[in-house]
């Protein structure tokens, strides 16, 4: 049977842009793409890279302030956001352009539209226009999920607040995840009083002790945190948003962001009907290869729900083009994926947590907390924390937690070793750099705890 094109990728995110560029350049298959908003995806657009930079300018003022305590006459001044968000588009215009011509480089056809699934080889396109290919891959991604009650339509999400027309004096961030917690500390640095309400305790599923400490650094810096809120109903007076909580209690904000998790983009895609199997959140169900249950049919990235991040993202689309296209079969390896949250502190991690080490067993936890040098001599009361979890049989590492400054850039590095399979043995065998933080993660001799 010929088709129109060898692979149609629906999606022009981290996933779809690597594994369309990969086939084509690579494997020399007639590839076309789809990409209803802007080409780059969630991760360029409105994810990772806004993200950084604003991490990046909300870190300045504690900047200037350690300056001073370092003996410099430095002054931050005021921020000015218009500035900022102008220079911010027009970085993202050029990341933009780049996507798109490494796609045309490689010789994809781009269509800057929706499409949907309508079978096992056939795409539509918002025109109307069907079109078909030996494959399709769906890497559609995610979007932010913000459950339903009154008042649900005045809050934004992360899609709208790099988009803001002016900073809120007060706002409100709902959540207690990987989004809540990063613009929390952005906008705190930025100058913006920042309530932060969850349903449960922050940084929920990530080692106790290092959530425990930046959540008691995030409060410490300004952030005014409740955990065990719920929300009822959001109303609008004059400029003012009125927030009513579960407990009657009822506060004002300038401005509510909800950042209460993603769904996986799914819905209206037309996947049902050509009999892909969706899991209990919508996510697309494949097996290793990224393969779902309809062989012509394959998906990566968010829009599986298995780890959502754009380095996996790319792994996975990167490794389905090998396998499809370059009869090199290829899967990502989910096992051991580092991540950094980049809360003010920073958060590196990878590996269990203390307390799956402690359900598991056969574990040692080494530990070291101190003031860094840095901030110390600045005089600020901030901390640092090194975490190792150790197996007592294989004395494999099998986890490291960092808090620290730059923690994203450690646990990269740690990563590494412990996908080697490095025992704590071979951390100790390593001679440290000094003065450095990240020393200790070899100089802890003595478990703190055993398991
Ligand atoms: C605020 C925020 C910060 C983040 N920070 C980080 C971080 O620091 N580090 C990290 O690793 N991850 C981060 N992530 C997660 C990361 O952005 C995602 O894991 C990654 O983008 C997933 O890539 P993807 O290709 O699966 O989907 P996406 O990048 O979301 O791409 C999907 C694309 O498909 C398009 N699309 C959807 N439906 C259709 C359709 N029917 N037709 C045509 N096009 C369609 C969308 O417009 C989108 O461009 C962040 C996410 C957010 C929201
Ligand atoms: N630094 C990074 O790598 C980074 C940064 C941002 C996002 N991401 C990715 O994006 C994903 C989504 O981020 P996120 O912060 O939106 O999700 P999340 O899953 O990390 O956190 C969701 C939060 O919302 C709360 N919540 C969920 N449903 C709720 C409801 N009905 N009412 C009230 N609260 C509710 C949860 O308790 C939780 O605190 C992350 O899991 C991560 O994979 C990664």
């Amino acid at each position: 049977m010929k088709f129109d094109y060898d692979l149609f990728v629906i999606g022009g995110g981290s996933g779809g842009v690597r594994a369309a560029r990969i086939a084509a350049s690579d494997y020399s298959a007639k590839v076309a793409l789809a990409e209803e908003y802007r080409m780059g995806g969630t991760c360029v657009i409105r994810g990772c890279v806004p993200k950084k930079l604003m991490v990046f300018a909300s870190s300045l003022p504690a900047a200037a302030t350690e300056a001073r305590a370092y003996g410099w006459d430095a002054q931050c001044g005021s921020f000015d956001w218009t500035a900022f968000r102008t220079k911010l588009d027009a970085e993202l215009d050029r990341l933009e352009a780049i996507y798109r011509k490494g796609q045309s480089n490689a010789g994809v056809t781009v269509y800057d539209q929706r499409a949907t699934v309508s079978g096992a080889h056939e795409v539509t396109l918002a025109d109307g226009s069907t079109l078909s290919a030996k494959h399709i891959l769906v890497a559609t991604g995610g979007q932010p999920f913000v459950p339903d009650f009154p008042g649900s339509d005045l809050v934004m999400t992360s899609n709208e607040i790099f988009k803001m027309e002016t900073l809120p004096e007060r706002i409100l961030i709902v959540g207690g995840g990987y989004i809540a917690c990063e613009f929390a500390c952005i906008l705190n640095g930025l100058g913006v009083n920042v309530t932060q309400f969850n349903r449960s305790a922050l940084l929920r599923g990530f080692d106790t002790e290092a959530r425990d400490l930046i959540v008691d650094q995030m409060a410490a810096r300004g952030i005014d945190i409740h955990t065990h809120m719920v929300i009822t109903e959001i109303n609008k007076d004059g400029d003012d948003l009125v927030v009513t909580c579960g407990d009657g209690r009822e506060d004002r904000f300038d401005a509510v962001l909800y950042a209460t998790g993603r769904v996986p983009n799914t819905e209206g895609m037309g996947l049902e009907t050509a009999g892909v199997t969706l899991g209990e959140r919508g996510e697309i169900v494949v097996d290793k290869w990224s393969q779902t249950n309809i062989p012509s049919i394959y998906a990566v990235g968010d829009v599986t729900n298995r780890i959502n991040l754009t380095p996996v993202a790319i792994r996975e689309g990167h490794a389905f083009a090998d396998t499809v296209f370059g009869a090199k079969p290829a899967h990502m390896d989910h096992e051991l994926v580092a991540s950094a949250v980049f809360t003010q502190p920073e958060f590196g991690t990878c590996g269990i947590t203390e307390e799956e080490a402690a359900e598991r067993g056969q574990a040692e936890v080494y530990v070291s907390s101190f003031k860094p040098m840095r901030s110390a001599f600045a005089g600020a009361d901030d901390r640092v924390l090194m975490k190792l979890i150790v197996c007592g049989d294989t004395r494999r590492v099998l986890g490291c937690h960092i808090v620290a400054p730059d923690a994203g850039e450690m646990i990269q590095m740690i990563a590494i070793a412990m996908k080697m399979g490095a025992t704590k043995e071979q951390f100790d065998a390593t001679c440290a750099v000094h003065p450095t933080m990240a020393e200790e993660l070899v100089t802890m001799r003595n478990p703190v705890r055993h398991y």
